[in-house]
C-alpha cells in the first residue's frame, strides 16, 4: 500500500489496551428453542493480535458468519462476552453499540454494499459524513491512492467493476482508522485476479499500517495470506494454524469434512 510511514504511525488507532484488538470469551450462539435448536457457536474462546490478519474458515455451516457478526457487534451473543479493544460489547446499548461500529470498526462484505446513488468518493466517506466529520484531506488522499482509486472518485458503483467497487469498500472501511476490520469473504464476488488485488490491500493495511484484520473465507488460498488461520467445525474452535500455506489449509480442513477431503484431492493435487 502506498502509504508513507509518517501517516503509517498515525494511520490506525489502537484500541486502549496492547494486546488484543478482539476478543470472544465463552461465546455461545443458539438459534431456536428445544429440540430444533441450533448451536452455531459452543462456547469460543478466541483472542485476535492487534495489527495481525486472521481468517476464519470452516465447512459450511460451523459457524464462521456467526462468529463474525458476534465478534462485530452484529448480532449478540447467546452467552459469553466479546471485547473491541477495552470495550465489553456487553456493556452497550443499541445506540452505543451502533456508534462503536460506526467509528471503531470497519466492513467489507462479500456484495460490497455501497450506496448506489453515491459517487465512489461519497461511499468512501460516508462513515464519517454519518458521524459528522469531515476526512482530513492528506488522508483520503492517501487512502484513495493506497486502493488505486484516484481517477475513479465521481463514478457511481454501477460505473466500477466488481474488483473496483471493493476497493473502494476497502477505502471506506479505512478511513475512519478503525481499530479493527472485518471482512466477511471479501473476494467471494470477484474473478481471481480481482480477489487477489483485494487481499493484497487488506494485507498490505496491516503490514503498512498495523491495521487488524479478521476475514471470514472459504478460500484456503485466501487464507494462506493471513498470518493465521482459525478452522470452526460445529461451533467450535478446531484448528488454529500460524502462517500456513493454501496447502496447509486444505489438508487441516479436509480432516474436518469427508466431502472436503474429495475436494482437495481433486482440486489441491
Ligand atoms: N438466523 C438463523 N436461524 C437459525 N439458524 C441459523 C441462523 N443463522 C445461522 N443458523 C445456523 O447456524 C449454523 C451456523 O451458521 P453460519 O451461517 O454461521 O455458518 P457458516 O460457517 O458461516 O456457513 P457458510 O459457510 O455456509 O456460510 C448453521 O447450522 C446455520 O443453519
Amino acid at each position: 500500500m502506498r502509504v508513507s510511514s509518517p501517516a503509517t504511525a498515525a494511520g490506525v488507532q489502537q484500541p486502549g489496551s496492547a494486546g488484543a484488538a478482539v476478543s470472544a470469551r465463552g461465546l455461545s450462539k443458539r438459534y431456536g428453542d428445544g429440540p430444533a435448536a441450533v448451536v452455531a457457536l459452543d462456547a469460543v474462546d478466541l483472542d485476535f493480535a492487534a495489527g495481525r490478519f486472521t481468517a476464519i474458515m470452516g465447512p459450511s455451516g460451523s459457524g464462521k458468519s456467526t462468529l463474525l457478526h458476534c465478534l462485530a457487534g452484529l448480532d449478540r451473543p447467546s452467552a459469553g462476552s466479546v471485547r473491541i479493544g477495552d470495550v465489553d460489547l456487553d456493556s452497550l446499548d443499541d445506540r452505543r453499540l451502533t456508534l462503536l461500529r460506526r467509528d471503531r470498526v470497519g466492513f467489507v462484505f462479500q456484495k460490497f454494499n455501497l450506496l448506489p446513488a453515491l459517487t465512489a468518493e461519497q461511499n468512501i466517506v460516508l462513515p464519517l459524513a454519518i458521524a459528522g466529520r469531515r476526512p482530513d484531506p492528506a488522508w483520503l488522499r492517501q487512502v484513495v491512492a493506497a486502493v488505486g482509486l484516484t481517477d475513479r472518485l465521481r463514478h457511481r458503483p454501477a460505473e466500477l467493476s466488481g474488483g473496483q467497487q471493493q476497493r473502494v469498500a476497502i477505502a471506506r472501511a479505512l478511513i475512519t482508522r478503525p481499530w479493527v476490520i472485518f471482512a466477511d469473504e471479501p473476494t467471494g464476488n470477484l474473478d481471481s485476479r480481482a480477489g487477489a488485488d483485494v487481499l493484497r490491500l487488506l494485507r498490505e493495511a496491516v503490514d503498512t499500517l498495523g491495521q487488524s484484520v479478521i476475514m471470514v473465507t472459504h478460500d484456503p488460498v485466501a487464507a494462506a495470506r493471513a498470518d493465521r488461520v482459525v478452522l470452526l467445525a460445529d461451533g467450535r474452535l478446531v484448528h488454529d494454524l500460524a502462517a500456513p500455506t493454501a496447502e496447509q489449509v486444505l489438508d487441516a480442513l479436509a480432516g474436518l469434512d469427508p466431502a472436503g477431503a474429495v475436494r482437495a484431492r481433486s482440486v489441491g493435487r
